[in-house]
């Protein structure tokens, strides 16, 4: 099977971009999900977070689909999202469209420059819920704001939210990758809980409207950033640690940085902005029953890298 994709990323959280419409036929879901096995792995495959698909939509522009390293679907995906939106943008000239995706259609659009020379793309993230039921989360209560998990420690306090993928999110003074990475391994392996498996964000608030993110993600692991999750750990940022809603909370993260826009009327919506850097272009031959691959290697987006290189170093000076 022969397969053109780019290598991308929104904040260093990196994908294979796979323009199915391109392809001879579309592929089948056991296709995607061996794809994004082979693939993804960072030591026998290309190394990736995850493969964003692009097929056609009878309801928008495109639809994107999202398999994560682990080879399973994702409801969303932010970061992704913007690397599809610059795809579909670039495409059809337009500067604003719609892309459906597994829960919504949703606006995206190129906005100002988020740091200087990084072409900056805004994704609508929606519909999100406070009610546990849509994680799912198996809990007492209607909602989970700031609770204890026992059986993930007794150190901090939680918030459940979909957006709509299912989310955590502590709020802490600081925080060690290792108890992330303890913390996300245990709640993916919650199933009376968290039956779907949960993404987990710690949050440092930096000042008034700065945060830092980092998230164990349901799926892949530790990563650099992870779109839906800086989302809702904004909002979590208002609701509990007094960030304003309907202004930009910049968030930090370790692959750089991102604005989120909170916005609230009746229910939460967020604009998730930030880049969406092309690594190179390449093609690949890949005979799935083998379970092999050969790439050759078509363009590398040299200068765009350089530039978010700035973006990356600027990042890192800001601290976490
Ligand atoms: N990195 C993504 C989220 C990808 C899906 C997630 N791992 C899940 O399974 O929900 C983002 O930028 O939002």
């Amino acid at each position: 099977m022969n397969i053109p994709y780019i290598k991308c990323h929104g904040s260093d959280n990196d994908f294979l971009m796979i323009d199915e419409r391109k392809l001879e036929s579309t592929l089948s879901d056991e296709e995607r999900e061996e794809l994004a096995l082979l693939l993804c792995d960072r030591l026998e495959g290309i190394g990736s977070d995850g493969i964003l698909f692009i097929l056609s939509s009878d309801k928008a522009k495109a639809r994107m689909r999202m398999f994560n390293s682990d080879g399973s679907e994702a409801e969303m995906c932010g970061n992704g999202l913007r690397c599809v939106a610059r795809y579909v943008i670039e495409e059809s000239g337009e500067e604003k469209v719609d892309i459906e995706t597994e829960k919504a259609v949703l606006a995206v659009e190129r906005v100002g420059e988020i740091y200087e020379g990084i072409d900056t793309f805004s994704v609508a993230i929606e519909p999100v819920s406070l009610r546990t039921e849509t994680l799912p989360m198996n809990w007492t209560n209607e909602q989970a704001i700031e609770v204890s998990i026992k059986e993930l420690t007794d150190q901090q306090t939680f918030t459940a939210l979909s957006v709509p993928n299912p989310h955590i999110v502590s709020v802490v003074e600081d925080f060690e990758e290792e108890t992330l990475e303890t913390v996300g391994q245990k709640a993916n392996n919650l199933p009376g809980i968290f039956p779907g498996g949960v993404n987990v964000s710690f949050v440092k608030p930096i000042d008034k409207n700065r945060i830092f993110v980092q998230t164990y993600e349901r799926g892949v692991g530790l990563t650099n950033a992870c779109g839906t999750a800086m989302s809702a750990s904004s909002i979590v940022s208002v609701l509990v640690s007094g960030n304003d809603k309907e202004t930009p909370i910049t968030v930090m993260n370790k692959g750089g940085m991102v604005n989120c826009i909170v916005h609230e009327n009746g229910e939460y919506r967020v604009e998730l902005q930030g880049n969406a850097t092309y690594v190179y272009e390449a093609e690949l031959e890949v005979d799935i029953s083998s379970q092999s691959f050969e790439e050759s290697f078509r363009d590398v987006h040299k200068n765009e890298n350089e530039r978010y290189e700035e973006l990356r170093t600027y990042a890192k000076s800001q601290g976490r």
